[in-house]
């Protein structure tokens, strides 16, 4: 019915916002560390330590399978990602600043495009 359809339109718009913002954190400069899931060859605790790895590369293939219902699941996965690499990093390298500055470039623009909707 009619709420059905205006419900459905805005999920499609809350799913471009996160396809435009994950193509955003895709090209910044420091997102190098996030483009693909840890590679736990090079990094074998990786594993052992982070229980659920996430990537931008696994994030753009969950949107593409319509696998986030709502942003806040999509958001979710994103803090996920920033939230791990504190774990596994310290933040004076070279990996955990990168994840500082993405996070931070995430959360701004997120509530950018939040109220832009
Ligand atoms: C997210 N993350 C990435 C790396 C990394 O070195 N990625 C390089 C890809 N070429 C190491 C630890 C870590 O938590």
């Amino acid at each position: 019915d009619q709420e059905k359809k205006k419900q459905a339109a805005e999920q499609s718009e809350d799913m471009t916002v996160c396809r435009l913002i994950l193509t955003e954190m895709d090209k910044h400069d420091d997102g190098w560390p996030f483009l693909k899931p840890v590679n736990f060859k090079q990094f074998p605790a990786y594993k052992k330590y982070i229980r659920q790895p996430m990537d931008f590369t696994t994030m753009k293939n969950k949107l593409r399978d319509n696998q986030y219902k709502t942003r806040g699941d999509f958001a979710a996965d994103v803090r996920l990602i920033f939230n791990n690499c504190q774990t596994f990093n310290e933040d004076d390298s070279e990996v955990g600043r990168a994840g500082h500055n993405m996070r931070k470039f995430f959360e701004v623009r997120w509530k950018q495009l939040l109220l832009t909707s």
